[in-house]
């Protein structure tokens, strides 16, 4: 319904919207909204009992407009209503690309309110579509909390004592040059929404010696602690255990500050998630990889991601996640579709490293998708899960890879 502005506004006076309101707010004590009129667009506070009037005859007639009554807000209430413009302006552009998972919730009506049906259908509410979305809507808490706990000019002042970088695709290189086969980065993996808990008796370091032993070129080590019972305490404790191979921060990274994180804790790679960051957020955070050190794993899942990450420059490692992250559907046969034509091409003339990520549980398996064209592979479960995950590497592997 469109709605014509009929008289302007002014603190407490009835207005006519011009167009349907914007919630910026959804406390229901502290209602505001943006109002847009002929020619611009304000916030005001919405007096609540003509709220609720307002609703229920936008709900109940096609009308030409509603009333309400309006009050000014403060200054520091149009700086918190900026920031919600400019987090709407992130989310359209995320969506021009598209990222179909949110950054955070929207702004809606909380459940307990009765609010206008029509409002509430268009908004779907504070509920993640899918559980990758969950995930990065949690980190988006987990990391404002951990930020104010810990500046960034504070973590930066901590690169200068983190443990010397290791080469994370050199090691991916020599050992694919020495087997013949695709490195392997094994990941540390106790649990996963997925799947649920992998290994009862998880000792990380225990884990991640014995992957070095059997041949494992890199290691993955997830730090998510809700979904996935990692922490950045196993990247330190396997770090600082005497295991040689360069080390990948398993995260959903949505925030730089992530990324000078990892660095400190002792990590000498970090996953990237196409199918969660817009192109500028990638190429802005390989830049800070590229400052750290960090050598960043951009991962894809399907041909629109894919040809995104080929659109950015200085990408030298593209993981293709053969789990949709919003469905768990496994099918290794996504690696084969996307290095098929052009985008195989384009990614042996630019010389990236393809890493095939999931669901390899056998030697057919890497045969399969190393005649795809992947150079590495990142697996977790298939070996995590066996007694001995040196044995697990050689039963993925058909042979002994370890040198
Ligand atoms: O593994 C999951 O259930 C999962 C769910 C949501 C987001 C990410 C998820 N996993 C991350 C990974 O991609 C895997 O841990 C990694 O590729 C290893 O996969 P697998 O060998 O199948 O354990």
């Amino acid at each position: 319904m469109a709605f014509r502005a009929s008289t302007s506004s002014s603190s407490s006076t009835t207005i006519l919207f011009a167009q349907k309101p914007n919630w910026v707010s959804s406390d229901i004590h502290n209602p505001i909204i943006n109002l847009t009129f002929l020619k611009s667009t304000r916030p005001f506070r919405l007096n609540h009992s003509l709220f609720v009037r307002a609703l229920k005859m936008d709900g109940s007639a096609i009308r030409a407009s509603v009333e309400a009554k309006v009050s000014a807000i403060s200054d520091d209430e149009a700086l918190r209503v900026k920031e919600w413009e400019v987090g709407m302006f992130q989310e359209e552009v995320a969506a021009s690309q598209g990222i179909r998972i949110r950054r955070r919730p929207p702004t809606v009506q909380p459940q307990h309110y009765m609010g206008p049906l029509e409002f509430r259908s268009q908004d779907e509410g504070d509920t993640p579509r899918n559980i990758l979305e969950e995930i990065v809507w949690t980190k988006d808490i987990e990391v404002s909390q951990m930020k104010e706990r810990k500046p960034l000019v504070e973590l930066k002042n901590e690169l200068e004592k983190a443990p010397p970088v290791r080469d994370f695709v050199g090691a991916l290189k020599s050992s694919y040059e020495q087997t013949g086969l695709p490195g392997l980065i094994a990941e540390v993996k106790k649990a996963s929404p997925s799947r649920g808990i992998l290994r009862e008796d998880f000792d990380p370091v225990e884990i991640a010696k014995s992957y070095e032993k059997g041949g494992a070129a890199c290691l993955s080590v997830l730090t998510d602690e809700k979904y996935f019972q990692g922490s950045f305490e196993n990247l330190e404790l396997i770090r600082n255990s005497g295991v040689k191979c360069p080390l990948l921060c398993k995260e959903f990274v949505i925030d730089a500050w992530q990324i000078y994180n990892a660095r400190v804790k002792g990590a000498d790679g970090i996953l990237l998630i196409a199918a969660v960051l817009p192109d500028l957020d990638i190429k802005y955070m390989i830049n800070i990889c590229k400052l750290v050190g960090l050598t960043a794993l951009v991962e894809v899942h399907d041909e629109r991601e894919m040809d995104r990450v080929l659109g950015i420059d200085g990408v030298e490692l593209i993981g293709i996640n053969n789990r949709n992250l919003e469905t768990f559907e496994v099918d290794i046969g996504n690696t084969r579709n996307l290095l098929q034509g052009e985008r195989g091409e384009m990614i042996r003339q630019k010389g990236i490293i393809v890493v095939g990520e999931s669901g390899l549980f056998s030697p057919a398996d890497i045969s399969y998708v190393q005649d795809a064209g992947v150079r590495a592979v990142l697996v977790g479960e298939s070996i995590v899960k066996q007694k001995d995950p040196a044995k697990g590497i050689s039963g993925l592997f058909g042979k002994d890879i370890s040198l």
